[in-house]
C-alpha cells in the first residue's frame, strides 16, 4: 500500500443483510468489505460465518477483510480461507498461538492480520510486528456497530507507527469503530491507513458520497501530519 492513500473497507453489520447483494453494489470507492465475525464468546454478540463471507464472495469483486471476533481462531480460520477471505484478522487476546496463526494465513495466500482491542497495548505485538501484513488497532470495544470512538486510540496508533518505523517494517495499519468524516483526519494523522466504517457509509442514503467523504477527511489529515 501506497504511504499516503486512504482506503475505506465499509462494514457490512451495518449494511441491511436482507438485501446483501445490492448493499454490495452501493460501495463503490470501497477497497474492502469488511466482514465481522462474531461468536457471542469472544464478544457479546453473534454475527456471521464462513458460508456467509463465501456469499459475499460470490457477490463482489471487491477484496474482503474478515475480523474474526471469535475465541480459538486457530479452528475456525482454515474455514475463512477456504471461504476467499482476502484478509484474514485475528485477536491477539483470542489466542495463544499468534505467530503460527500467521503463519497459516500467509502460506495460504492471504494477508495475516492481528487486532488488539482497546484495552490491550502496543506492547502485545512486540514479538508478531514483523511476521503480520496488518494490524488493526480496535477504536471502540468490539461486539457492535454504531459506537462511540475511544479518543486514547490516537495514542495507541502514534505508538504502533513509531514501532514500525523503529523495526523497519510496515504493515497496513486499520482502525475499527466509530470510524467516520469527524474521526477519519485524526487517525490518518496519528498513523492510520485502512479505515473500518459501518455506520458511517451504511447508515448514509448516498454510499459513494459517504466513503468519499471519510477518505478526503482521512487525506486531510495526512496534510495535517506531514
Ligand atoms: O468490528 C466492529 C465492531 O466490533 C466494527 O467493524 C463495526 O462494524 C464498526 O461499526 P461502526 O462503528 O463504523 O458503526
Ligand atoms: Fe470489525
Amino acid at each position: 500500500m501506497l504511504e499516503n492513500n486512504v482506503q475505506v473497507a465499509p462494514s457490512i453489520l451495518s449494511a441491511d443483510l436482507g438485501h446483501l447483494a445490492d448493499e454490495l453494489a452501493s460501495i463503490e470507492g470501497a477497497v474492502y468489505v469488511h466482514f465481522d465475525a462474531m461468536d457471542g464468546h469472544f464478544v457479546p454478540n453473534l454475527t456471521f460465518g464462513p458460508g456467509v463471507l463465501a456469499a459475499v464472495k460470490e457477490a463482489t469483486q471487491i477484496p474482503v477483510d474478515a475480523h474474526l471476533m471469535i475465541s480459538n481462531p486457530d479452528q475456525m480460520v482454515p474455514e475463512y480461507l477456504a471461504a476467499g477471505a482476502d484478509i484474514v484478522t485475528f485477536h491477539y487476546e483470542a489466542t495463544a498461538h499468534a505467530n503460527r496463526l500467521a503463519s497459516l494465513i500467509r502460506e495460504k495466500g492471504a494477508k495475516a492480520g492481528i487486532a488488539i482491542n482497546p484495552g490491550t497495548p502496543v506492547s502485545a505485538l512486540d514479538a508478531i510486528i514483523e511476521d503480520v501484513d496488518l494490524v488493526l488497532v480496535m477504536t471502540v470495544n468490539p461486539g457492535f456497530g454504531g459506537q462511540k470512538f475511544i479518543p486514547g486510540s490516537l495514542r495507541k496508533l502514534r505508538q504502533l507507527k513509531a514501532m514500525c518505523d523503529e523495526r523497519r517494517v510496515s504493515p497496513i495499519i486499520e482502525v475499527d469503530g466509530g470510524i467516520s468524516p469527524a474521526t477519519a483526519g485524526d487517525v490518518c494523522a496519528a498513523g492510520a491507513r485502512l479505515l473500518v466504517a459501518g455506520s458511517a457509509v451504511f447508515g448514509k442514503e448516498n454510499r459513494a458520497e459517504a466513503i468519499r467523504k471519510i477518505t478526503e477527511a482521512g487525506e486531510a489529515g495526512l496534510t495535517r501530519r506531514a
